[in-house]
């Protein structure tokens, strides 16, 4: 037996993928004005991963995300997420889906104006049918995981855009979400509060078990990442583990 035999290869020990996108084609418009954005994308996404999908403005990553997370139909491809295959679901179990096992933080934040701090944390727990009590607790519980308990009163015209990003971040994970799909989460963050959300994406993955993916420009976000996509053009161009941090340096 060669020592080759012994060694489990990391793909061996990984767990079944919990996202598998195959074939995945998506292009935007129609005749020349026809913008070619994803080009038949196969790729599996792993469990207890901190995964980054990194490349240029442009190249596709924002649209990758909105097709593996249920949000944007392929024109061709398929999606199994969690043993699901997304894209034969129709827009009411793609809701109900999303609702019971997805997380989302997107770009922008889509908060609503009218609501607090702590209502708009609370409020993919009601739809999960956790109301009362249980449920303020629980979306305070999850300000002050990002540092924002003081603020849970505040509406976002009151709040900076790096509080509006972290009360988006609070509510994707106030359900403990087994997966989470990140937008830029550490956009509009400080040194600070970028290390809290990177924190709590790291911890997800690898103390719960969630997939968390995630687009990003931030180069401080790669050491605290197990894998990194590489995108160009709509293709994945390089795939493999994130480099460590050279030592005694911390991004954050
Ligand atoms: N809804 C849409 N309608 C038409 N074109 C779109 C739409 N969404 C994205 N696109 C186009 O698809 C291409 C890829 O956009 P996408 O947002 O996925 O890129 P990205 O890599 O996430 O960019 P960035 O890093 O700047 O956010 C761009 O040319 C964009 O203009």
């Amino acid at each position: 037996m060669t020592m080759h035999a012994l060694v489990p290869s990391p793909d061996a020990t990984r767990a079944t993928p919990a996202v598998t996108a195959r074939g995945v084609d998506k292009s935007f418009g129609a005749g020349a004005a026809r913008n070619h954005v994803l080009k038949a994308i196969d790729i599996a996404i792993h469990p207890g991963e901190l995964t980054l999908i990194m490349g240029p403005s442009g190249c596709g990553k924002s649209t990758l995300l909105a097709v593996l997370s249920g949000l944007l139909r392929p024109d061709a491809g398929s999606v199994e997420v969690l043993g699901t295959a997304l894209w034969d679901l129709d827009d009411d179990g793609l809701d109900a889906f999303r609702l019971a096992h997805c997380g989302f933080v997107f770009q922008g934040f889509n908060l609503f104006g009218a609501l607090t701090a702590l209502e708009q944390v609370m409020l993919p727990l009601n739809y999960a049918g956790v109301t009362g009590r249980a449920a303020v607790e629980q979306a305070y519980a999850a300000l002050c995981d990002v540092g924002l308990g003081p603020q849970a009163g505040l509406r976002p015209s009151e709040l900076s855009g790096g509080q509006k990003q972290r009360v988006a971040v609070a509510r994707a994970f106030v359900k403990d979400p087994a997966l989470v799909f990140a937008d830029e989460p550490t956009s509009a963050l400080d040194k600070e509060n970028g290390q809290v959300v990177v924190g709590l994406l790291h911890r997800a993955a690898r103390e719960r078990g969630a997939t968390v993916l995630c687009v990003t420009h931030d180069p401080r976000l790669v050491a605290h990442a197990d894998r990194l996509l590489r995108m160009e053009d709509g293709r994945i161009t390089a795939d493999g583990p994130a480099p460590a941090a050279p030592s005694g340096h911390s991004p954050y």
